[in-house]
């Protein structure tokens, strides 16, 4: 799994490094600017040549050979002191640099300052950031050094209005995060027009080059699509050192790390082929024949709504079939059942008409999971929720199951239990949880902000089960403290995923897995990362309907 950290976290980290002795703040601040120059290189090979290749011809035919320039943005804190890295190593290069500063140079940091120091030592000019235009000056390279992990304040708007304007132009660079975005929430700090209420749009690099872990802004929160494509450099940081301090032990009898844990995870497919394996070891033993069969891979029963709002539960009962559950049925009012009848094959149905009908085919112990939301009708919801969960399967809550309870949110909280998994969109979320919906959607005044992991970690113990907060940046936490992100950013972007009837497929996914034996945290992580993994493999043009199709390829593709 890869971590992802506040930046208190990180913070703490790099003070007990300086601490012990094994290093000091200003030997990890050399790494952080070597490794941004690096980064820089990888990302646009074509800039490694200082010379930048020939300039246009010259009105007598002499071709002139021009240097590469690079401009870097200071800030007042270690941000900043990085960007002075990053100048001195540059020019270095042969590169030609400028460097204008916002801030007084006698109030930096230390090691900031002595990196300041060496600059203008070697002959570097700095500029009072006033100056900067960014529509007058040219450079291969901007470089945003203003703020990291430090932002503690809305940014002024002028200063924020200017990375903005420097974005646009050429490559730019966001050291660390790119300046005015929280780290921590991923929200904009910046400050809004005091007149028109308008906030200025965040500031968008084309790189962000970070240090040894990612934060939980690189994943979530608007920051989440403006850092163009993130990089990690390590800056020799002792990473078991490291979880020991935040908490999570490591377990030398299992041999993993302990899972409570104040650190949040970006699910990746190390993380989940761990948790297949666990599949995959039912796979061997059923799919191959020797002891499994359609009972042992569990039984999913998904609750449908009346005539004409049948597809969701039809949706949801194909993904958690394709997924892998042994046997799907579908409950179904009678009023709907030709109607599904004539849509389906592979799943089964059976008629459900209210709560005794449910307990009745409840009755059967070998159904293990159910999923109630999709397309279910508020009253319907209101009145089949409550058996579902007297019977304390494992069970999904998705769409009108949790929005049928959005008058009486407590009441539907002393009803769940620990093997439930609620899958609420914003919309959803805001029904349930008002108040922590309220929180998140402020409009923060300082750094760090309320961010989605803390309202879902904070929904999640409220609820007392898992709570799946569905976006680009899902997030996923349990009540014992473990979350995780699913970030569909970057190279696993997938924007069309964002169609009618896809939230519907992923509770089938989730509820397939529950019916396998996932636990209900594994079976909501390894769903949202399968999901966005389908709409991957299938590409734009994407409906709902095609996302459990895709199961198959992916599961190949991943060895599965
Ligand atoms: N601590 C370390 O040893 C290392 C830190 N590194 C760098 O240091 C950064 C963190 O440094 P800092 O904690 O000094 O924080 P920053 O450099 O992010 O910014 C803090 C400074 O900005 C000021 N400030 C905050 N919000 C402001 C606002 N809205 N308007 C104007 N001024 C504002 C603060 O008063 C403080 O002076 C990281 O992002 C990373 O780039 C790296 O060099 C790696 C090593
Ligand atoms: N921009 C996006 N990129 C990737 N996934 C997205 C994006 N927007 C939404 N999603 C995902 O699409 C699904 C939409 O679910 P939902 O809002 O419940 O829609 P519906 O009710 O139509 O099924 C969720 O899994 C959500 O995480
Ligand atoms: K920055």
């Amino acid at each position: 799994m890869t971590e992802l950290l506040t930046a208190a976290q990180m913070q703490a980290i790099e003070k007990a490094a300086i601490d012990s002795g094994d290093v000091t703040g200003l030997e990890l601040m050399e790494r952080a600017g070597q490794g941004v120059v690096e980064a820089i290189f990888e990302e646009w090979p074509e800039l490694v040549d200082p010379a930048g290749g020939p300039a246009p011809q010259t009105p007598r035919g002499i071709s002139e050979q021009k240097k590469r320039r690079a401009v870097v943005l200071c800030g007042p804190g270690n941000n900043g002191g990085d960007g002075f890295v990053v100048a001195r190593l540059m020019k270095e290069r042969g590169w030609e640099v400028e460097v204008f500063l916002y801030g007084d140079p006698s109030k930096l940091p230390p090691d900031a300052r002595v990196n300041y120091e060496r600059w203008c030592g070697g002959g570097g000019n700095v500029v009072h950031f006033a100056s900067f235009n960014p529509w007058a000056s040219h450079a291969d390279v901007f470089m945003d050094a203003v703020f990291g992990t430090g932002l503690s304040r809305l940014v002024e708007k002028d200063i924020a209005k200017k990375l903005g304007e420097a974005a646009v132009i050429e490559r730019f660079v966001a050291i660390d995060i790119p300046s005015g975005l929280c780290a921590d929430s991923g929200k904009n700090l910046i400050d809004r027009d005091v007149e028109t209420g308008a906030s200025f749009a965040s500031p968008a690099s084309h790189l962000t080059v970070t240090f040894q872990y990612q934060k939980h802004g690189h994943r979530i929160g608007v920051c989440a699509t403006s850092c163009g494509v993130v990089r990690t450099v390590d800056i020799g940081l002792d990473h078991k050192q490291a979880m020991r301090l935040l908490g999570r032990p490591y377990d030398p009898v299992s041999r993993r790390r302990a899972d409570f844990s104040a650190i949040v995870s970006l699910f990746d497919n190390r993380t989940l082929l761990r948790g297949f394996s666990t599949l995959e070891s039912y796979l061997d033993k059923a799919w191959s024949g020797k002891n499994g069969n359609k009972f042992t891979h569990g039984h999913a029963l998904i609750l449908s709504g009346g005539p004409g709002k049948t597809g969701a539960a039809r949706l949801a009962a194909r993904g958690a079939l394709r997924i892998g559950a042994g046997l799907v049925t579908l409950g179904v009012p009678p009023s709907a059942q030709m109607e599904v009848a004539s849509q389906i094959t592979s799943l089964m149905l059976r008629r459900v008409e209210g709560g005794e009908g449910l307990a009745e085919l409840l009755s059967d112990e070998r159904l293990n999971a159910l999923c109630l939301g999709p397309g279910l009708g508020m009253d319907r919801a209101r009145d089949l929720v409550p058996v579902a969960l007297q019977h304390t399967r494992a069970t999904v809550l998705d769409a009108d199951a949790l929005s049928g309870f959005a008058d009486a949110p407590d009441e539907l909280f002393g009803m769940l239990h620990e093997t439930c998994v609620l899958t609420p969109h914003g919309g959803e979320f805001a029904r349930l949880f008002p108040d922590i919906s309220e929180k998140l959607n402020a409009v923060p005044t300082k750094g760090p902000a309320y961010s989605k992991v803390d309202a879902t970690r904070e929904a999640a113990k409220r609820a007392g089960c898992v709570v799946l907060f569905k976006g680009p940046d899902t997030v996923i936490a349990n009540p014992d403290g473990r979350c995780s992100v699913n970030s569909a950013h970057y190279e696993r972007a997938a924007p069309w995923l964002a169609t009618a009837g896809s939230g519907d497929v992923l509770a089938g996914f989730i509820t397939g897995l529950l019916a396998r034996g996932f636990d209900p945290m594994q079976a909501a992580e390894t769903g949202a990362w399968l999901h966005v993994e389908c709409a991957r493999h299938f590409g734009p043009g994407l409906i709902a309907e095609d996302l459990p199709e895709q199961l198959p390829a992916v599961f190949r593709e991943l060895g599965i």
